[in-house]
């Protein structure tokens, strides 16, 4: 059965030839041509800054390398423009990723400071080389054409541009639906849950950058070969500023905002730069202060823009369970029940000159349940990120398996089959309780962007969704499989961090204070789960404050105060231990 978003898609696609077809003016086909050729830079920004959190103020001068690429080989090598776009895409790509890759590790205010550098640099060269027609430009280009069809400035080419970008528009909504996607989804507020996923969020970063670049690229092909025409106060650092505008005022984080904002924006500029010098009697710029001012108010009352109004109003179904049939994801073999799985040898962390974690060693074997225990500030979760590679190590050794993965980032130590949760719930709250979960699975696919895209990957997103939901039956979260995950209450919240960790097929669990903000019968319902882990054949390693918890499921218990370890043993050793309950109770040992 068709999805209702497949079928606005299908009636948006039947509409574009039938908009050619009807009698509408020239000047509205015009229209619509900028309108089109605007939405497909704005669809880049929306993956890049809605969806990817990096603004970007240098679009446009992606949007003038696709053009001139186009502009100089067609004018002094006669290449065909089929054949030009190419290698303007090819030139993107690579100017792309040199920028990424140079200010993309950048953080806060940097990035959009280095785009704008970028977007002044790339003007001035366009406007001072003597190829490319300095500030006049280029002149003379012929349209585009298929043998020996005219596709023109006219309805022809209108139908082009809509089709490339719906097909644009398409390819993003399947991206943002897989994967790939949902580890594109998870830079704006997740980067270090992600990468504790096995995903490189630095990649990610890149990617959607050129992705974005890609997208402004053909924009500028396809508006060299309408205008006939370019230079460079096309491509400068005003219009960058637009298409940033346009996509905020649009809805930044949706695909369909791109094309309203583009389509307001475009006609609201033509409009009010003929009604508001007429208004004031004078000419002169006046639209410009209005954007301003409209910006600011959309900025404070409408932050998601116009469309999220729109899209608060469409109904959400609730994706329909296709994967029963689906192949299970490969899993990792297992250690053999007792095998020891952790070594921690003597790690330590020094803050300044704060010492957080103290020589800390101690050993997890398979099928186990270690509790680290210890006041506040006593250095629990430290020594957690430090064994899951969060925090580096000043001094000391962690193995897993047998192998050293001291030096390891925690993506690395993931893909090794540890995965953990976090003190504080860390989680997409706008994807849904499965989709959250399946970002546990993501280092047990393959599927990239080109092929989620294309939608290629289904097989295999349907082997994920099969085994987040396995998961989550597994520990009773069966009933939230479509529930928006930031809707959940705190227990269910960790119960779907721990799917999600499981997800991964891990040989060790690393669970930081599940029970923080339980109820009791969450708690019960906690242990049940642990306790279930454990017949299976997991190891566990628990920060928890708990005691009443920690007692009933831990089968040995590492017990720490101010950075050092105090001592360790059974449950019991640990209850009748003096040294533990003087630092509990704050009395002397
Ligand atoms: N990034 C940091 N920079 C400086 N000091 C830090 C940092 N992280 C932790 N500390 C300090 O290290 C010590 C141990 O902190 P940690 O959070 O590991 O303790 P904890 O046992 O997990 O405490 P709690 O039970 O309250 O979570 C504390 O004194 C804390 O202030």
């Amino acid at each position: 059965m068709l999805k209702k978003q497949n079928i606005a898609l299908l009636l948006l696609a039947a509409a574009v030839p039938l908009i050619a077809l009807a009698p509408l003016p020239d000047f509205w086909i015009a229209q619509l041509n900028y309108i089109g050729l605007y939405a497909l830079v704005c669809l880049g920004l929306v993956l890049l800054t809605g969806v990817g959190g990096l603004t970007s103020f240098g679009q446009a001068a992606f949007v003038g390398i696709g053009a001139y690429t186009t502009a100089w080989l067609t004018l002094n090598t006669g290449m065909s423009p089929w054949l030009t776009l190419f290698v303007g895409l090819g030139f993107t790509a690579v100017s792309a990723m040199v920028v990424g890759l140079i200010t993309l590790r950048m953080s806060g205010h940097y990035l959009p400071l280095a785009t704008i550098a970028w977007g002044l640099a790339l003007y001035y060269l366009m406007g001072n080389l003597d190829a490319l027609g300095k500030y006049d430009g280029l002149l003379g280009l012929k349209s585009l054409s298929i043998g020996s069809i005219d596709i023109g400035q006219g309805r022809l080419f209108f139908v082009l541009t809509w089709a490339i970008l719906l097909a644009g528009a398409i390819a993003l909504l399947n991206l943002l639906d897989s994967r790939p996607g949902r580890a594109i989804r998870s830079l704006k507020g997740g980067s270090q849950m992600a990468e504790a996923m096995g995903i490189s969020t630095f990649r990610y970063k890149v990617t959607i950058f050129v992705i974005a670049a890609l997208f402004a690229c053909v924009s500028g092909w396809l508006l060299a070969h309408f205008q006939r025409t370019v230079n460079p106060s096309a491509f400068g650092l005003k219009m960058g500023i637009e298409y940033l505008f346009m996509a905020v005022i649009g809805g930044v984080g949706h695909v369909w905002g791109a094309i309203v904002g583009a389509a307001l924006i475009k006609l609201l500029d033509d409009y009010l730069q003929v009604a508001l010098p007429a208004l004031i009697g004078t000419s002169g710029s006046y639209e410009v202060i209005v954007f301003g001012i409209t910006m600011v108010l959309v900025l404070k009352y409408l932050p998601d823009g116009l469309w999220s109004v729109v899209a608060r109003k469409l109904p959400k179904a609730p994706r329909s369970v296709d994967w029963q049939h689906a192949a299970d994801l490969p899993a990792r073999s297992k250690p053999a029940q007792g095998d020891v799985v952790l070594q921690v040898d003597k790690i330590r962390k020094q803050f300044g000159g704060l010492t957080a974690v103290n020589d800390i060693s101690f050993d997890i074997a398979a099928g186990q349940i270690v509790g680290l225990i210890g006041p506040n500030g006593a250095g629990k979760s430290t020594t957690f990120n430090l064994i899951t590679g969060v925090l580096s190590k000043t001094s000391g050794q962690v193995l897993f398996r047998g192998s050293d993965i001291s030096a390891m980032p925690s993506r690395d130590i993931s893909r090794q089959g540890m995965a953990r949760t976090f003190q504080h719930v860390k989680m997409i709250p706008d994807m849904t309780v499965l989709e959250n979960v399946a970002m546990g699975a993501y280092t047990r696919g393959r599927s990239g962007v080109v092929s989620s895209m294309l939608r290629t990957n289904q097989a295999e997103e349907q082997s994920l969704m099969k085994e987040a939901q396995r998961q989550l039956e597994r520990i009773g979260m069966g009933a939230y499989l479509h529930e928006q995950a930031g809707n959940l209450a705190m227990g269910p919240q960790r119960l779907m961090e721990i799917a999600r960790a499981l997800c991964c097929d891990p040989a060790l669990l690393l669970l930081d204070e599940p029970a923080a903000g339980l109820r009791h019968k969450e708690k019960q319902a906690l242990a049940a789960v642990l306790r279930q882990l454990q017949s299976e054949g997991m190891s566990i390693l628990l920060v928890e404050h708990d005691m009443g918890l920690v007692m009933d499921v831990c089968d040995h218990l590492v017990v720490m105060e101010f950075g050092t370890l105090l001592t360790q043993g059974t449950p019991a050793e640990i209850q009748a231990s003096p040294a533990v309950r003087a630092a509990y109770l704050g009395t002397e040992h």
